[in-house]
């Protein structure tokens, strides 16, 4: 059995790939380590005794590291391990391989001919995608498959859980906190909704409101900011789109243009993103519901009707699940091949572990 060294295990990214390996019974086809960068020695979650994630022999003695540990590990381990002449899988989840040449940024049911490609050719190096990128590819697969997408110009609504732990703690204090500014008037039905409004927008402007983690209001607000600045105007988390979309479907940069505003939302952790789209040609809607439908088991397509859509295309039906809906699927007034849609789905499962367990298991099953 492949030997697969485990970092970053229990953060919450890595929790969530722990559950999942668990309840897929990936355990039982490998032979797991546990390593930490902080409680060296203390029992692991399988009973050994915790490695050191820095200790690059314990490391080399690993077919395979799959590491949620976060770029800076990856910066501090990778170039010496791979330098000191090890050969084996790494499969991340930081986005700090994701653009290097030797790296392949995986999401196997939208590019499993590109991971095939690249293991014939003996390439090593996996690492998952952007969660918003992840999302989006697997709502749209059924059209870019077919190169059926001249463009696309997502609007998201991204959620508390992609800033971390500690940020998602904070929406909830949010929360909490202007609950708690208003509690007795709610409590009485004879309260103004201007008076509740007034203490709402005070408590919001409050030095004691909780936005060490945000450094915003963001329940009762939004924050349409998401990662660091870059040149031509655009977050970080926007730059994303096209570089990673078009890398992970085997395009040459730039092939389909995908750029739009990325917004955080108070959603726990599910991300959501309102897309218009520009087909190459005027296909109908049910041929387009068709084409996205078929494409993979996990995406939904749901009818273009109200009830319908308040029902299922919300992050509070989604959360936790690998469900990927997608709706509002309508030609929108610019032409026919002008198409809106409404996509969601958890970024902790597509959108972070779930194509790390995946390309996992691709390796097991070709015996490493
Ligand atoms: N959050 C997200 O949405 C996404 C994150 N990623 C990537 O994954 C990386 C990890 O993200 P995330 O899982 O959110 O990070 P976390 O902060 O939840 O966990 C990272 C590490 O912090 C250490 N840690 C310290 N205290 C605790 C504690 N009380 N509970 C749990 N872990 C603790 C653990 O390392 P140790 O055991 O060694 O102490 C853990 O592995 C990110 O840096 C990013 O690169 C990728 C896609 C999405
Ligand atoms: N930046 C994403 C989460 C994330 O970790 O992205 P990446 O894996 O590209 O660093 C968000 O805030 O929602």
């Amino acid at each position: 059995m492949l030997k697969v060294g485990l970092v970053g295990w229990r953060g919450m990214v890595g929790s969530v790939l722990m559950q999942r390996m668990t309840e897929e019974s990936d355990f039982d086809r490998i032979t797991p380590s546990f390593f930490t960068t902080s409680q060296v020695g203390i029992t692991g979650p399988h009973g050994d005794p915790l490695k050191d994630a820095y200790d690059l022999d314990a490391l080399a003695e690993q077919e395979v590291i799959l590491t949620c540990q976060g770029g800076d590990y990856t910066k501090a381990v990778y170039g010496p391990l791979r330098q000191r002449g090890w050969q084996g899988y790494w499969i991340d989840a930081a986005s700090s391989l994701r653009m290097d040449d030797d790296a392949v940024i995986v999401l196997d049911p939208v590019n499993r001919t590109v991971i095939d490609d690249a293991l014939a050719a003996g390439q090593r190096t996996f690492v998952g995608g952007n969660c918003t990128v992840s999302l989006l590819l697997m709502a749209l697969g059924g059209l870019l498959e077919e190169d059926l997408i001249e463009w696309v110009s997502p609007m998201t609504y991204q959620a508390a859980s992609g800033a971390g732990a500690r940020n998602m703690k904070e929406l909830v204090s949010q929360m909490g906190a202007l609950h708690h500014s208003v509690e007795e008037a709610l409590a009485d039905p004879a309260s103004a909704i201007l008076d509740i409004d007034r203490t709402i927008t005070e408590t919001l402007a409050s030095d004691a409101f909780p936005t060490a983690q945000f450094g915003a209001p963001l329940a009762g607000s939004l924050i349409p900011w998401i990662d660091t600045a870059l040149p031509s105007g655009q977050s970080r988390e926007e730059w994303k789109a096209q570089v990673e979309a078009n890398k992970i479907l085997g395009h040459p940069e730039g092939h389909v243009p995908i750029d739009g505003i990325c917004v955080r939302i108070g959603a726990m952790r599910c991300h959501s993103q309102a897309l218009t789209i520009k087909l190459r040609q005027d296909l109908s809607i049910e041929e387009i519901e068709q084409k996205l439908a078929a494409h993979n088991p996990w995406v939904k397509v749901v009818p273009n009707e109200r009830e319908a859509s308040i029902a299922e295309l919300s992050p509070a039906r989604v959360t936790g699940t690998l469900s990927v809906p997608i709706g509002r699927l309508r030609k929108l007034n610019m032409g026919p091949q002008y198409l809106a849609a409404f996509t969601l789905g958890d970024q902790l499962l597509w959108g972070a572990a779930e194509p790390l367990r995946r390309m996992l298991r691709i390796l097991v099953a070709q015996g490493g």
